[in-house]
């Protein structure tokens, strides 16, 4: 029996899948270049009517996008191999699927999403899934450098290497990697707990709970990835909205879709929800948790009934010079009518207007046509018809309407509302004068994200009086009638003159095939935006599924506000009651999803915290237990052997030893952030930028060190993070322990905790510097 030195071996495995690697990427190539054949053959096509257009369009957007998610593949394009007990020929594992140019039944490369992928990541000894061995594969570029086997099948007698060592190494080694200030995919290295999350059924609201780092974010937006994949058509359609907690955070997350080859995906946060508002203000935390209770939907309300005005005295109107009186209970009969017309004000509107007309036009009649001898009245049906059409055109009978039954936007009705105390005060009671007086603020005051759910709250009241645009659009209808058979006159004009044979008279012309209504049909506009961007256009769309990150921060109004945009309720919530920092946050999910879903949500859990490591966990965790909030934290997967520490400074030294330690730890690879109390943020930036000139607070994670308020560091990380007075931290936000918490857990790497005064006991695990 001959045998074969393990490193030959191992040589001989690395170079038949650099052959077959490379094979794969030969076929990337001829599907990219096939791709970009077709999609030049459709640029130059000429359609003639909209329906070609559209036609156009759609393949164009099809192609366009298979190009995008070619591209995307080109890194790592494989990266898996599966040896199974009953096939011949290995399954491989890649970003996309590959097929073979002659249809062999097993793909050349299996997507990750596909079922087929999934016991590369969750096959174990003990549940192998009919698979042997399981390989991973590292390529750098096309050149594959290095394999890493795994066996699973426990009774084979030469295992190199027991399942287990070869996916633990690739994980660290990728949980090790400097970070870039951009988040990026996980494909090589799901694990199964998450795996399972990102699988799961697209039906139903499902609550991923995960204490810090343990991927909530990454699975989600895989989980955003697999969704896509599996339901294409649908979400095509439908589209997929993705909701995170700052613009800083989608900035970090926003390349991760992409380079998974998916690009039609809405991203936003709270305060880019509402087409064409940047509401993106400050706010005090205490006046943003008033605005996100739920009894805010019954304000909103009251505030739109209170606008349905009665009149405290009786107005006068002066029609032609003839006196009419317009009584208190006129403007209530006015007000029961309108409001038995539509449940949307601004739907009521016209209902409200012709009621008026009426109402003063048989006032107008009454005078006009009494009879001085006591009997009927003297105007006929038609004198009181064309009475009524001289009291519509009456200014005062306008004025009289936009009093009784205003048009309202949502932003007029919001922005009066909160400007105007007697406003506020008849649409708050039984309010404290103190939650109140939170709510009122200047006319003119800038949108905020909590205003997000108030305006389209609003919204929902109001409706749109479309009347005009229906108007406008028939009158643009009437246009392009007008327009092509103008247009076909002059086609049938110009055959009647140049024609000189009877043959050439005989030719068919335009006229002969079209009619002036399609002619005008076909220069009606298509809409050639794709989904995701009519979706964020149009206030009103319903998305096939919401994702919801860093969901413990939203209140009751948004809640409202995101399940209205998601009717059938497939939606993915993923967060941690225990990073919970705003006031209108939740405690627990039951608490905050039960009243708007009952019990028609699942929970799912995380439980590993790949990013923090075991040292930096231990220091997290005697702080989130001195909070005493409870929830859940989560086992550190790795340890550094470096220790967090603490600096104590003077007050008047404080900036400058900040902005010594922050450049320290620049000099260590990676990313850096300084987390620091609000009321601090300007002066130990100005402070920092003395040191480290690039140091940024806008949130350009990529640009340098950052310097950053707790809240905005949500959902984000860095190999290094300088924490600056911890005391001031937990004594200025409304959960200052869950603000400590989070800042603390950002770091992948280095913690270093700068501080005034005592330390606090919860503190006590960091090494004094
Ligand atoms: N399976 C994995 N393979 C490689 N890296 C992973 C894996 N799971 C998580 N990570 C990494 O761990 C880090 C934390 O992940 P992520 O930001 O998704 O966690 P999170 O639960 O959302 O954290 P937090 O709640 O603290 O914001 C990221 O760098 C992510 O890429």
């Amino acid at each position: 029996m001959s045998t074969v030195r393990p490193e030959v071996a191992h040589a001989a495995d690395l170079a038949g899948e650099q052959q077959y690697v490379g094979g794969l990427y030969t076929r990337l190539d001829e599907l990219r270049a096939r791709t970009v054949r077709r999609l030049e053959e459709q640029l130059a096509l000429v359609p003639h009517n909209p329906q070609a257009i559209g036609e156009r369009e759609a393949q164009v957007e099809l192609h366009t996008q298979r190009i995008v998610a070619l591209d995307a593949a080109e890194s790592g394009l494989c990266f898996g191999r599966l040896d199974r007990h009953d096939a011949d020929v290995p399954r491989y594992i890649g970003r996309i699927g590959l097929s073979a140019e002659d249809g062999a039944e097993e793909p050349l490369l299996v997507d990750w999403r596909a079922p087929a992928a999934q016991p590369f990541y969750t096959a174990t000894p003990l549940h192998d899934l009919g698979v042997r061995r399981r390989r991973h594969i590292r390529t750098r570029g096309r050149t594959v450098e290095s394999i890493a086997d795994e066996t699973l099948d426990l009774t084979a007698p030469d295992v190199a290497e027991r399942a287990g060592p070869a996916s633990e190494s690739v994980l660290l080694a990728a949980l090790n990697a400097t970070r870039t200030g951009r988040m990026t995919d996980i494909v090589r290295t799901i694990q199964a707990e998450q795996d399972r999350i990102i699988r799961a059924d697209a039906r139903g609201v499902v609550v991923v709970q995960g204490g810090p780092g343990t991927g909530k974010t990454a699975v989600a937006l895989h989980r955003a990835a697999f969704l896509l994949y599996t339901h294409r058509e649908r979400l095509a359609r439908s589209g997929l909205l993705v909701v995170g907690p700052t613009p800083t955070f989608l900035r970090y997350i926003a390349d991760v879709l992409p380079s998974l080859g998916e690009t039609g995906v809405v991203l936003t946060d709270l305060g880019g929800l509402r087409p064409g508002l940047h509401a993106q203000a400050p706010e005090r935390p205490e006046v943003a948790e008033v605005k996100g209770r739920l009894a805010m939907a019954d304000v909103v309300a009251a505030a739109v009934r209170g606008r349905q005005a009665v009149l405290d005295r009786p107005v006068e109107l002066d029609i032609d010079g003839t006196l009419l009186r317009f009584a208190k209970a006129d403007a209530a009969r006015i007000r029961s009518r309108a409001r038995s017309a539509s449940r949307m004000h601004n739907e009521a509107r016209p209902a409200a207007a012709r009621a008026v007309i009426e109402l003063v036009a048989r006032k107008y009649a009454d005078k006009l046509g009494e009879n001085v001898l006591g009997g009927a009245n003297l105007l006929g049906e038609g004198d009181v018809a064309a009475l009524r059409r001289e009291v519509a055109a009456e200014p005062a009978v306008h004025s009289l309407i936009d009093r009784l039954w205003p048009r309202l936007t949502a932003e007029s009705l919001v922005a009066d509302l909160l400007a105007d105390p007697a406003r506020l005060a008849a649409a708050t009671p039984g309010w404290s004068d103190a939650d109140r007086a939170l709510l009122h603020r200047p006319a003119s005051s800038p949108w905020t994200p909590a205003d997000v759910p108030l305006l389209e709250e609003a919204d929902e009241l109001l409706g749109v009086d479309d009347s005009a645009q229906r108007a406008a659009a028939r009158r643009e209808e009437q246009r392009r009638l007008r327009h092509a058979q103008e247009t076909l006159d002059l086609l049938h004009g110009s055959r009647s003159q140049d024609s000189e044979t009877e043959d050439e008279s005989e030719e068919l012309s335009a006229g002969d095939l079209l009619d002036a209504q399609s002619l005008a049909e076909r220069q009606e506009e298509v809409d050639t935006r794709s989904t995701a961007e009519r979706a964020a256009a149009d206030r009103s769309w319903t998305y096939g599924h919401v994702i919801v990150d860093e969901a413990q921060e939203l209140s009751a109004m948004a809640w409202r506000l995101l399940l209205r945009r998601c009717p059938t309720r497939s939606m993915t919530v993923v967060g941690d009651v225990a990073q919970t920092g705003s006031a209108a946050g939740a405690s627990s999910w039951a608490e905050v999803l039960t009243p708007h879903l009952g019990s028609s949500w699942r929970l799912e859990e995380l439980t590993v915290n790949y990013r923090t490591p075991a040292e930096i966990m231990a220091v997290a965790d005697d702080v989130l237990a001195a909070g005493g909030s409870g929830g859940t934290t989560a086992q550190a997967v790795r340890s550094t052997g470096m220790r967090p520490w603490s600096r104590r400074v003077d007050e008047a030294a404080l900036a400058d030893a900040v902005a010594e330690a922050a450049a320290q730890f620049d000099k260590e690879d990676g990313t850096l952030a300084v987390v620091v109390p609000r009321h601090r943020l300007d002066a130990v930036a100005a402070a920092v930028r003395t040191r480290l000139p690039e140091a940024t607070t806008d949130g350009d994670l990529t640009a340098g060190a950052v310097v950053l308020a707790p809240e905005s560091a949500k959902g984000l990380e860095f190999d290094s993070v300088l924490v600056v007075d911890p005391v001031g931290i937990v004594g200025e936000g409304i959960r200052g322990h869950n603000d400590l918490y989070v800042a603390l857990t950002r770091a992948t790497q280095r913690l270093g905790v700068v501080h005034t005064g005592e330390l606090p006991a919860m503190l006590a695990g960091l090494d004094a510097r």
